[in-house]
């Protein structure tokens, strides 16, 4: 395989998908040396069938606004692959959502289920529609009409999708119910439900736990403890919220948080009754950050990311590539010691250079932020046989993933000179268990 040779090809086949490419160049640079050692798998074309997905389906959405006006948009949802699993990834409602970022996604996804060790194969979904402004009744009729399309495609053996950017406890309830209503079924076909419908404890807070879990344990290799670090954090969503919390819970001080309005910076640090204001503001007012600023009296940049800002760590957790060259260098120049994804490809590749270069901590988002999806992985199991765990069984197992994931980058990842490119490692694992299922399973 030459990995430049495929991803050309890939950009003649897919040209209007920019997002897609750079996740696919991202991960081929990575693994050619690992894949170049198995002739067989060049043999059976294994590359080209890893990188575009199984399928894609797309559709329209039609829906009423509670002005009776009859709006449409369009709904997609990408099965990129289900060798060792059912189909499992989120579905984004926002209205930068096309073909091109669900493929980026559900190509991630695939690798990041793997690592998990559950079996999981990868999807992504969603639609342009953008929950932001949006009555109750008009988000329940949207995710209805949604769903109405959708639930022809998905099941709990499978595709089991769940939320991302847009989709919340809120979307996914919606759904669920319909879903409910058109099979006549209770099954296990969206994860992130309510607790009293069959969710599992921790799943809110795995994406946000489990990236702070993973930055530990990378942290641990060089002996720093995050005890008293202050912390960069971007979004105010379900991500950014519970990596704040256990910031705090671990002795950090976050200093910011954002939306796609600006950020705030508050230098005393996000403490455990600020984020209760953050976590009402968003999740139940569906206000702005702006506010947080307003209430407790300090800086708003408008239209501005946080990275400018002083810190040891910086924990991106809100969209991709936000982070980019001009971003990384002035972190580095600030002296940060990690980078750790909530977010999935929040950083560009040249930003990832130059923490690369730098020698920093840094790790991928398919690595880093796999504890949602670990979760989701963990709910399916309690939905099946019929039983719901303990937060601190949840949480345990969770912690377990995470530093299973950690020791695999680790493996796979670890330089001649002892540096670990992350990125190398979860690549390398992720994609050495999907290949071999893909080889055990027949050109299919
Ligand atoms: N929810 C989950 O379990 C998982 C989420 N992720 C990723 O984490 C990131 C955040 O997702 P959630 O917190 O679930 O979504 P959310 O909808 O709860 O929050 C998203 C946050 O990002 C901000 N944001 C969105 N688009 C933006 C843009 N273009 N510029 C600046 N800010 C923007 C929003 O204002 C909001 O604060 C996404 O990249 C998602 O794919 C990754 C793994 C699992
Ligand atoms: O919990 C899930 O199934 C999806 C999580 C997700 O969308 C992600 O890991 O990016």
């Amino acid at each position: 395989m030459n990995a430049v040779q495929v991803v050309e090809n890939l950009k003649q086949r897919f040209p209007n998908e920019p997002e897609y490419i750079q996740a696919v160049s991202q991960v081929l640079g990575t693994i050619e040396e690992e894949y170049n050692k198995h002739p067989e798998f060049d043999k059976a074309n294994l590359i080209e069938r890893l990188c575009i997905p199984d399928r894609v389906i797309e559709f329209r959405v039609s829906w009423v606004d509670d002005k009776g006006n009859v709006r449409t948009n369009m709904g997609y949802r990408v099965q990129h692959n289900n060798v060792i699993g059912p189909y499992k990834g989120g579905l984004r409602f926002h209205q930068s959502v096309n073909l091109g970022i669900l493929k980026f996604l559900a190509f991630e996804q695939t690798f990041k289920n793997s690592l998990t060790t559950l079996p999981m194969g990868g999807a992504k979904g969603g639609s342009d529609f953008s929950p932001r402004g949006k009555s109750d009744a008009e988000v329940m009729r949207f995710c209805q009409a949604f769903m109405s399309e959708l639930y022809r495609h998905i099941g709990a053996d499978v595709d089991v999708p769940a939320g991302d950017i847009g989709v919340g406890g809120r979307e996914v309830a919606y759904m669920f119910g319909m879903y409910k209503k058109l099979t006549h079924e209770w099954s296990g076909i969206l994860t992130g439900k309510g607790i009293q419908f069959g969710g599992s404890l921790i799943r809110p807070e795995a994406t946000g736990y489990g990236n702070v879990y993973f930055l530990v344990n990378m942290l641990n290799t060089r002996g720093i403890d995050i005890k008293g670090k202050t912390v960069l954090v971007s979004g105010s969503g379900n991500v950014a919220q519970y990596t704040i919390e256990k910031c705090i819970e671990l002795g950090a001080k976050v200093v910011t948080c954002s939306d796609s309005d600006g950020y705030i910076y508050d230098p005393d640090g996000i403490t455990r009754e600020k984020l209760d204001y953050i976590m009402e503001l968003k999740n139940i007012e569906r206000g702005r950050i702006r506010e947080y600023a307003e209430k407790y009296n300090v800086k708003y940049v408008e239209g501005a990311k946080p990275w400018f800002e002083k810190a040891d760590i910086a924990l991106p957790s809100a969209t991709q590539n936000e982070i980019n060259e001009e971003a990384a260098k002035a972190l580095v120049a600030n002296g940060v010691i990690a980078v750790s994804e909530g977010a999935n490809m929040p950083t560009t590749p040249e930003a990832i250079k130059i923490f690369q270069d730098a020698k920093i901590l840094y790790s991928p988002g398919k690595a880093a932020n796999a504890g949602g999806v670990a979760v989701s992985g963990l709910e399916m199991s309690q939905n099946s046989e019929r039983l719901s765990w303990s937060r601190e069984e949840v949480d345990a197992k969770l912690h377990s993933i995470m530093n299973n994931i950690h020791e695999n980058c680790v493996k796979y990842g670890t330089e001649p000179d002892g540096y670990i490119n992350y990125v190398k490692g979860a690549n390398i694992a992720g994609f050495l268990k999907v290949a071999k299922a893909m080889m055990a399973q027949g050109i299919v």
